[in-house]
């Protein structure tokens, strides 16, 4: 398993060792020890899944106010997807700042996002399905989101016309939104 540094300090993309004989594949998804290796001690306690049926379905960009902010372990398996991650602590050096990576079922590519990151994606191709990890619960009164169309992040999807939820057509720009996570909180 390979976990390395993105543009944005703390986010990772892991690359796991795929086992592949003559029946398929074997890979570790995920390996606690090996995180912790490369210094991501974080204990992931709720696993969630979803299907896109169609191309160009985009849910984002989705995060949780503080206290309950997650840290995400994001796979693909099945389809492809691109995946974006923007880093909305306050006082970040990187703080607005975006970056974008292509996660697939065949790629096998995984990304690892910080609290107080806002994360979405857009979907590639049909039928795609994304497992992720994260480390706090889910709750709706925390829950918060950013226009995946923010003029001032001009996030280059695949699309200009995205499948979204009601929720998702009605978010705030970056700039009109409730922030609450500083930067280094719970480090
Ligand atoms: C996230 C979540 C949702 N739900 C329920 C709430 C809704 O009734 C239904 C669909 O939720 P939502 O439309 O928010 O699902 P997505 O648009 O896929 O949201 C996710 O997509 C982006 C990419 C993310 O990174 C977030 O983790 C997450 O917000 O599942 C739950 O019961 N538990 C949960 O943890």
């Amino acid at each position: 398993m390979k976990l390395q540094e993105t543009s944005l300090p703390g986010v990772m993309l892991i690359e796991p060792k795929v086992y592949s004989d003559h029946r398929g594949f074997f890979m570790e998804s995920y390996n606690f020890e090996q995180f912790a290796e490369h210094g991501v001690n974080t204990s992931f306690m709720q696993d969630n899944h979803s299907l896109s049926k169609d191309v160009h379905v985009l849910r984002g960009l989705h995060y949780q106010l503080h206290p309950k902010a997650q840290c995400k372990l994001v796979r693909v398996t099945a389809g492809e997807i691109m995946d974006v991650v923007l880093d909305m602590r306050r006082g970040s050096p990187t703080y607005g700042q975006w970056a974008s990576f292509v996660l697939s079922a065949d790629n096998k590519l995984q990304l690892y996002v910080p609290a107080g990151f806002a994360h979405g994606f857009c979907t590639l191709v049909p039928n795609t399905q994304v497992q992720y990890k994260v480390d706090a619960p889910y709750s709706p009164q925390h829950d918060r989101g950013i226009r995946w169309d923010d003029p001032a992040l001009s996030i280059p999807w695949p699309t200009s016309s995205p499948i979204l939820s009601e929720k998702d057509k009605h978010h705030p720009t970056l700039a009109e939104a409730e922030l609450n996570f500083d930067y280094g909180e719970g480090e």
